[in-house]
């Protein structure tokens, strides 16, 4: 049993333009995200084959090469078997504008086959309560992103899909819509979240993947991603003593006012040479500020070496 909900291996989608030429959207993508909740960061710049990856997951559209699992299950061939516990938000639903949300959500509960008291749960769970009984028409964008949310939970998913959730929303609307996204991350739902923005992708999601012009870049927990071969601030009583140690495992600090900076590509190896020398550390920081300097590191690298007659993607 895999301990996955989505697998993609080698996944790839070609579209053909108009004038016939040869778009690739999606170019052997192994995507893996795995099961147990929280939220999973699908982080690319403008362009770099997110929807046309979720879309492909969702069976609304058909790979070129490439296979794909959800829960296990190869799709779309078994994709009748699995849809039940996925819900996705991907394109604007279609809710009836002149009837209130909770009325929206009640005729959806009634064609799913969903109980009534989904409704009222699904609507607390994205704070619309007290504005559940107003009509669709007077919601807020936010507001409606959020009753899309809500009749998604109709029917308890284990795993929501969610493209750039924040598209177009004022401050407000984002902040909220993080909040409920975190929210349903920590109660056991597994939320794969499509974004370009890297500061959603930290403060929301607990791991992610990068990809560029369809393609993997980088994937781990944020707190991987963030200490992968980055430098380090170290304080430590010893500078000197420590400074010898680092040096003898290959990994020569430069000392900045009695303050070592050291290039690691987990802060693990310093706190393990250090410790296995009886040198235990005050403080240990990254360096580097936020996951931007990595994706824009990524996505730079990504963008040279890339073939522009096979490639569409475009830096944000
Ligand atoms: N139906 C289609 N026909 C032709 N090209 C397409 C089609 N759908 C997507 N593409 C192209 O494939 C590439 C990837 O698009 P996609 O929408 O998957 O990217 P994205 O990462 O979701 O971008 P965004 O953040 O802008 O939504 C783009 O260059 C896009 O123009």
């Amino acid at each position: 049993m895999s301990d996955l909900v989505i697998e993609t291996t080698g996944l790839r989608k070609e579209f053909r333009s108009l004038r016939g030429e040869l778009r690739v959207a999606v170019q052997g993508l192994d995507l893996a995200v795995p099961s147990g909740g929280g939220v999973h960061g699908f982080l690319g710049p403008n362009g770099s084959g997110k929807t046309t990856t979720i879309r492909m997951l969702l069976g609304l559209a058909r790979p070129t090469r490439g296979t794909m699992r959800l829960f296990g299950q190869p799709v779309p061939a078994q994709l009748p078997q699995v849809i039940g516990r996925v819900g996705a938000v991907v394109e604007s639903p279609k809710f009836s504008p002149n009837f209130s949300g909770r009325r929206n959500l009640q005729l959806l509960a009634g064609a799913i086959g969903a109980p009534t008291a989904s409704v009222d749960a699904a609507l607390e769970t994205v704070k619309l309560t007290g504005r559940e009984k107003d009509r669709y028409k007077s919601y807020s964008l936010g507001m409606k992103q959020r009753l899309a949310i809500a009749a998604t939970l109709l029917k308890t998913p284990d795993l929501l899909i969610l493209d750039e959730p924040t598209n177009g929303l004022d401050p407000a609307g984002i902040r909220e819509i993080r909040e409920t996204i975190r929210d349903l991350g920590a109660s056991g739902v597994t939320v794969l979240l499509s974004s370009h923005i890297l500061a959603e992708v930290q403060q929301v999601c607990t791991s992610a993947t990068i990809i560029g012009n369809g393609k993997l870049l980088a994937s781990g927990t944020v707190d991987e991603l963030l200490g992968s071969g980055t430098a380090y601030r170290v304080v430590v009583p010893e500078p000197t003593a420590a400074a010898d140690v680092l040096t003898r495992a290959g990994l020569a600090p430069s000392h900045v006012d009695g303050v070592l900076h050291v290039e690691a590509q987990r802060p693990a190896e310093i706190t393990q040479i250090l410790g296995e020398s009886g040198i235990w550390l005050t403080e240990l920081t990254p360096l580097r500020a936020d996951l931007e300097a990595y994706f824009l590191q990524l996505t730079e690298a990504e963008e040279l070496g890339h073939d522009t007659h096979d490639t569409t993607g475009a830096i944000a």
